[in-house]
């Protein structure tokens, strides 16, 4: 039986702690299913990690659509969940639905995440959950916005954490199934766990959230550079260079 949103949920009150990661192609996708990852987030860093741009606005809603394909036919078990990206939902609640109608007609998403918990997006999420599309929330650090607010820490002051936690309540309501915690105190997101009933997914949000997600190239040792709080398991970079130079050697030495 695949995981389930219904699944994660019950996890969040037996806490049982809910294991996420990010993959962008079939491969990698696949390995991640078969050891065991509860979910799987089709991220838009992978317009960083594995596109190359320098930031995760210019990925398309078709690039997200393409990815998450290729991830869908590596996943069994995985929950599916596709990141919405940048512009793709902002505009209006009508092309929020567009958008998010074609990631699950196209794909086997079994959710998707939007950024924000401003009340314009609230009311987009209402939206999208009524219409029967199940949203996973992210507030804190929402890299969509970096231009405005770079990567830092987000909800470090009294103003600001009651903000976040704010939003986070208003998209409980509006009916998101779990909800992403971005680069804030751990108390803090310690205290938007207990307080909201759906699962919370920190990343650089301390171990007080119900589960945790990196970025997979972060955590292989694949990514040109990575966040403070992601932590290296390999340095595959170091790896594939011996490899690939042993390869070239081989190949000039005729043997
Ligand atoms: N490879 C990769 N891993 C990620 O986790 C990730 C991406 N890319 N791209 C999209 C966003 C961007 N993320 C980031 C990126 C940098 C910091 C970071 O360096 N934060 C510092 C402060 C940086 C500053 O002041 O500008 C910190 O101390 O939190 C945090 C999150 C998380 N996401
Ligand atoms: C929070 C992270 C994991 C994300 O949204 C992404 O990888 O795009
Ligand atoms: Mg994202």
């Amino acid at each position: 039986m695949p995981v389930s949103i219904a699944q994660i949920q019950k996890w969040k009150h037996q806490k049982k702690p809910i294991a996420a990661l990010t993959a962008s192609d079939y491969a990698i996708a696949k390995l991640l299913d078969k050891a065991g990852v509860d979910m799987i987030l089709v991220g838009d860093s992978l317009a960083m990690v594995a596109l190359g741009y320098k930031n995760t606005l210019p990925v398309t809603l078709d690039d997200m659509i393409r990815h998450a394909q290729a991830v869908g036919r590596g996943v069994d078990n995985a929950l599916l969940i596709v990141d919405m990206p940048f512009l793709s939902y902002q505009i209006s609640a009508e092309e929020a639905m567009r958008s998010a109608g074609r990631i699950f007609k196209e794909t086997d998403a079994r959710g998707i995440k939007l950024e924000g918990g401003y009340p314009d997006m609230v009311e987009t999420i209402r939206k999208l959950v009524q219409a029967g599309m199940p949203v996973m929330g992210h507030v804190g650090l929402t890299p969509q916005s970096v231009h405005r607010i770079g990567y830092r820490v987000q909800g470090g002051t009294p103003d600001t954490a009651e903000e976040i936690l704010h939003q986070s309540k208003a998209l409980v309501e509006a009916g998101i199934f779990a909800l992403l915690l971005e680069n804030i105190p751990a108390d803090l997101a310690t205290k938007i766990t207990e307080l909201i009933p759906v699962p919370t997914i920190g990343i650089g949000a301390g171990q007080g959230c119900d589960g945790q997600i990196l970025v997979t190239h972060d955590v292989l040792g694949l990514s040109d550079w990575q966040p403070p709080f992601a932590r290296k398991y390999v340095d595959l970079q170091s790896s594939i260079t011996e490899v690939v130079k042993q390869y070239c050697q081989d190949v000039r030495t005729k043997s």
